[in-house]
């Protein structure tokens, strides 16, 4: 076995903070002990290999996104890449799925938080994705303790001890498997600095969790395979290539099999959603398929459209699964995914359950559950539920469904959605305007973000669950319907969207955002600056591509100096 030990000898030094590094890398985080036991040298050394080996490809991924950006915004349309035709029509497979996931019907999310990943772990689904991404303030703290907790985890010694009720968190003796989302590429971490830049945010979450648990995953749950990622937010294959070439040098340096690792991709974004066969293409040994990540899926839509006024959204809650373009791309997922022997997964409704209204949680149940009926007739292969209440009824469907197979890979070929065009993938979404969608976007885009600020990366709110993802789509639409001027067509009144709607609509919505929470937690809390950042980027004449890459720079703090900008 090759293993870690052959790293190539660096110097040993002490950061500033007090980490053994090694040469090249500062850590500018709050020092642990038990982030040390994280941060070790060989660990730290193997996600600088992965930065020095890589740094450029993404670099230059993310210049092919900028060209792309501009070719939409000069009026292109994405769509099919006739140079790759030869893979879209090229009769090739994926390696055989892993016995240990070849049943994920259903699947919790939730961060990597410690009571939460005993809860998600014991909830009853088949899979736990544990996120460092859309539900996960990337806070220095939260970075860590999550690493920490899914070390802690993968060993099977993880336990929480809630003070305040006295009760113990343990893990059962069955448990789900372990899916770990690292973030976007896009995403800097600015408390590692190597070679005198701030870190690749993925390499890091994904470095550090490989290192440490990539023995005790294979053994205590992949049965000799894992460990098992999902990928978000890519926007073309090239972006792929890259995450297969990391996890080749993962393997090869830890003296492991070519293919252990293996991973869901998340089609979440327009582009990508023309690119499925070649992403699959690219990570064909180290593929468990798709899953439609629907709500960054609508965010995408409106930035990727953001230069065509032709293609204004509706109202948020409009835009769902039934919509055209929203049935053609889950469709074509699964068609795709199917034909290349791999999973195929549905998304997440964002209903939660609601504890004192049993009325109202009766409906939001129903809803659930028609959705994940929708997707499982589809020929969906497992669905995303957010929260431990929902994984029996979604169970049920899927169950009620597909009886004891494991997945509908070999039974729902769909071939009939081999006809879907780029038009049908592309198609307007249909239905009004309103002045309550523009409140709703305001009230939740500033209340997300104010608890983003504070550390926590998914909220509910209203009822429903809130997480990068859907503030993404409240920012933009918002962006989108001032930039354009557009009526308000749903309420009868001819009322336009412009700067001074938009400042009376923020004034409202903060004075009531504050009589909700009350006075108390208002002041304390970080809504003003929340609103501060939101405004800025409803407002801004070139829309921002994320929400979070500014919003990052107010949870960095840099040790021993205090608060930083990148
Ligand atoms: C677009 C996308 O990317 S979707 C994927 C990313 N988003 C997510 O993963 C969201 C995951 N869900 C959540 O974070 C939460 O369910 C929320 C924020 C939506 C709601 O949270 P809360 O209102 O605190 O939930 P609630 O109070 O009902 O929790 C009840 C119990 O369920 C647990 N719980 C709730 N959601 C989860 C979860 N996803 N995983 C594990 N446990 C959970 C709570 O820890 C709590 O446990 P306890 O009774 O032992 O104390
Ligand atoms: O990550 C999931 C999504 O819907 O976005
Ligand atoms: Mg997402």
């Amino acid at each position: 076995m090759l293993g870690f030990g052959t790293f190539t000898q660096s110097t040993q030094r002490k950061s500033e903070m007090g980490y053994d590094v090694p040469e090249g890398v500062d850590i500018r985080g709050r020092y642990d002990p038990e982030f040390a036991k994280i941060l070790t040298k060989d660990a730290l050394q193997f996600v600088t290999e992965l930065q020095r080996e890589f740094k450029n490809h993404i670099k230059y991924a993310m210049e092919c996104r900028k060209e792309a950006k501009m070719r939409y915004n000069n009026g292109g349309l994405p769509g099919f890449d006739p140079a790759t035709m030869y893979i879209r029509e090229g009769d090739w497979i994926c390696a055989p799925v892993p016995p240990s996931v070849a049943d994920r019907r259903v699947e919790i999310t939730g961060p990597v938080e410690r009571k939460m990943i005993i809860n998600a772990l014991n909830s009853g689904a088949k899979v736990f994705m544990a996120d460092f991404e859309d539900a996960l303030s990337p806070s220095w703290e939260n970075l860590m303790r999550g690493q920490v907790n899914l070390r802690d985890a993968v060993n099977g010694t993880i336990s929480f001890h809630d003070q305040a009720r006295n009760r113990v968190y343990k893990l059962n003796d069955r448990t789900a498997k372990l899916f770990v989302r690292p973030r976007g590429w896009h995403l800097p971490e600015a408390h590692i600095y190597i070679d005198g830049e701030p870190a690749t945010g993925c390499l890091v979450d994904f470095g550090l969790y490989f290192f440490h648990n990539y023995a005790a995953f294979r053994r205590n749950q992949g049965e000799g395979f894992g460990p098992f990622f999902y990928l978000p937010k890519m926007e073309h294959s090239r972006e792929a290539r890259i995450w297969n070439n990391v996890f080749e040098r993962a393997e090869k340096l830890a003296g492991i099999e070519r293919g252990s690792i293996r991973a869901t991709v998340l089609i979440e974004t327009l582009p990508a959603v023309f690119q499925m066969d070649e992403i699959l293409y690219e990570l064909r040994d180290h593929s468990v398929g798709l899953n439609c990540g629907r709500w960054d899926y609508i965010f995408s839509y409106v930035k990727t459209f953001q230069a065509h006024p032709d293609r204004l959204l509706p109202d948020r809650v409009q835009v769902g699964m039934t919509q055209h373009f929203m049935k053609s791309y889950s469709d074509l997922l699964i068609r795709t995914c199917h034909r290349r022997g791999v999973h195929a997964m549905g998304g997440m409704a964002a209903q939660i359950p609601i504890r004192d209204d049993p009325a109202a949680n009766d409906a939001a149940l129903e809803l659930v559950r028609r959705d994940k009926l929708r997707e499982v007739k589809a020929g969906h292969d497992g669905t995303w539920a957010a929260h431990p209440g929902l994984i029996s009824a979604c169970m049920e469907v899927f169950t009620n469904y597909m009886g004891n197979s494991p997945n509908q890979i070999e039974t729902m070929k769909r071939e009939d959605a081999a006809v879907l065009t780029e038009e049908d993938l592309l198609q307007r979404p249909r239905g009004v305007r309103t002045m309550e969608g523009l409140r709703l976007n305001t009230r939740v885009g500033i209340q997300y973000l104010a608890a983003w600020l504070t550390g926590s990366g998914s909220v509910p709110l209203y009822n429903l669950m809130e997480d990068a993802a859907t503030a993404e789509i409240s920012r933009v639409q918002n962006w989108q319907w001032l930039k354009y001027g557009v009526e308000l067509n749903g309420d009868g009144l001819g009322v336009k969207v412009n700067h001074e709607l938009f400042g009376r609509v923020v004034e409202d919505e903060m004075a009531r955002i504050e009589r909700e929470v009350g006075k108390e937690k208002f002041k304390k809390g970080m809504y003003r600056e929340a609103c501060k950042i939101f405004t800025r980027q409803c407002t801004a004449t070139t829309l921002d591509d994320f929400l979070t890459l500014d919003a990052y720079n107010n949870i960095v703090i840099h040790h021993p100096k205090g608060a930083s900008r990148l």
